[in-house]
């Protein structure tokens, strides 16, 4: 029997990129045969890269590239280059529709992106395809986002008004940790999740990067009806693992390359010593922020790994670490550690015996990268998704989440400020214990007999059932 056919439609920005080409290497790894549907051109050269890798890793796995109409300025218009690509996109989606009737063999089965999710839905049912949808956020967000049409509804209750409100399946929520766009309907944000939630009902599953021992409430809510009565079933899947591993063979020049000098630093360092700092792909703090972390990080005298950006299209980071943090202090902190700017191998940092701390904005790609390696967080959620990614990590003990911070650029948070939380957390010896024991459950989650090992191979099995 022919191995079924299974496309993957990964959206605009790494954090959405990175997760699916983790799942295509993991599903071609057991047996299916992959394209990805790859956005050509992409709006930062970290997407670009990542793709030459991973087509260079994975000869074997089909690459259609997709080029979406020139974007036309709308109402909704957003000026992030992302969301504007996402509109570029939703707007071309029927592009693809020849194209899928033409791949051989036949396709079975496409996985989409949650932005897309009502197009591609449409089109694959027209021709016996079956779509699967993967999230790329937690599933305490993703629950917000599916109630997010209710909660449109009861805009005119004046739910900005209120401190807190009661969500079925997430409890008492902070209105301060609901992204603002998610609570005004005409913006683009609100407008493509509500547009897309209602056909997660008819998808054949709802693919999630989180495993059942860190979000078991939020994953049981979802799949009980609670949050949407008539949802497809949520697969939690996680963590996922760095297509890397999932070749299990050496690593490509391309990815070694530039986290290499940092490595060999890392090495001379003593175990679990060193704090990491990094943003994600797409947050650049102010230039303001960005001076009272860097007082912060050295009136902490800890060792310090700092990834630095100073804009949010990697392409436009034109600016020098010297320039932005200025000689003396490149000079002071000589010895205590080493900022940079540019694309590193972070889960290959993350991994390195001498990381002992992560000062992160809570993507969720990062948040799992850190349960999986075992390294305690301390959040500073900017924007989107990320204050709920943060209450994960403060409600299963895996970092420390100063709420006062705020949004992103919402307020200045003072180096002293700063300086006292890294201790707290690089000297928190029950919180690294708690830390290890979540990595723990994690490697048995994704083990023979663990449940994300579970849901996966429920996930073949089903695609080669649908094998045409
Ligand atoms: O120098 C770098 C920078 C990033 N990464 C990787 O890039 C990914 C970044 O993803 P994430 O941590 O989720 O952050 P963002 O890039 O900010 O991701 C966006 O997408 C995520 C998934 O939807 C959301 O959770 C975030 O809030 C949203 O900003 C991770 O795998 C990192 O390991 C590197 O390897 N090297």
């Amino acid at each position: 029997m022919a191995p079924p056919h299974v496309a993957l439609f990964p959206c605009s920005g790494i954090g959405h990129l990175i997760p699916f080409l983790r799942l295509a290497a993991t599903v071609a790894a057991r047996g299916c045969t992959v394209t990805v549907i790859a956005l050509h051109p992409t709006v930062s050269a970290a997407e670009s890269d990542q793709l030459s890798h991973f087509f260079d890793l994975y000869p074997h796995i089909k690459c259609i590239q997709f080029q979406p109409l020139p974007f036309k300025k709308s109402k909704l218009f957003n000026e992030d280059p992302f969301f504007m690509q996402v509109e570029a996109i939703s707007n071309s989606v029927h592009i693809l529709d020849p194209i899928l009737s033409t791949l051989s063999p036949p396709l079975s089965a496409i996985i989409s992106d949650l932005s897309v999710a009502t197009s591609i839905c449409r089109i694959a049912s027209s021709k016996s395809i079956s779509t699967y949808v993967l999230i790329t956020t937690s599933a305490r967000f993703f629950s917000l986002m599916a109630l997010l049409p209710k909660l449109a509804l009861r805009e005119s209750g004046g739910i900005q008004e209120k401190a807190q409100l009661e969500l079925p399946g997430l409890g008492l929520v902070p209105v301060s940790s609901i992204p603002p766009p998610m609570l005004d309907s005409n913006h683009f944000f609100s407008t493509v999740i509500s547009s897309n939630i209602p056909c997660l009902s008819n998808v054949k599953g709802i693919l999630m990067n989180t495993f059942t021992g860190l979000e078991s409430e939020s994953i049981l809510a979802l799949n009980s009806g609670r949050i949407i009565p008539d949802l497809a079933p949520v697969l939690a899947l996680g963590p996922f693992e760095p297509f890397e591993v999932e070749r299990r063979a050496p690593v490509g020049p391309r990815s070694i390359l530039p986290t290499a000098p940092t490595l060999q630093w890392l090495d001379e360092q003593a175990p679990e010593s060193v704090l990491f700092i990094s943003f994600g792909s797409r947050t650049a703090l102010s230039r303001d922020q960005t001076l009272q972390l860097r007082d912060g990080i050295e009136k902490s005298g800890c060792k310090f790994l700092w990834i630095l950006k100073s804009n949010k299209v990697d392409k436009d980071d034109k600016e020098d670490v010297q320039s932005i943090l200025g000689e003396s202090f490149l000079e002071r902190t000589r010895k205590q550690g080493v900022a940079i700017k540019g694309w590193v191998n972070q889960d290959r940092i993350l991994a390195h015996p001498a990381i002992g701390g992560f000062i992160s904005h809570c993507g969720w790609n990062s948040v799992t990268e850190a349960v999986r390696l075992g390294v305690p967080i301390l959040a500073w959620p900017q924007h989107g998704d990320q204050k709920f990614n943060a209450a994960v990590v403060e409600s299963t003990g895996l970092g420390l989440w100063a709420k006062d911070w705020g949004w992103g650029g919402e307020k200045l948070v003072a180096g002293d400020d700063i300086a006292a939380k890294i201790s707290e957390m690089m000297l928190g010896k029950d919180l690294r214990a708690r830390v290890k024991a979540v990595k723990e459950i994690a490697r048995q989650a994704r083990e023979i007999g663990g449940t994300s090992e579970g849901f996966l191979s429920l996930l073949v099995q089903e695609l080669k059932l649908q094998e045409k």
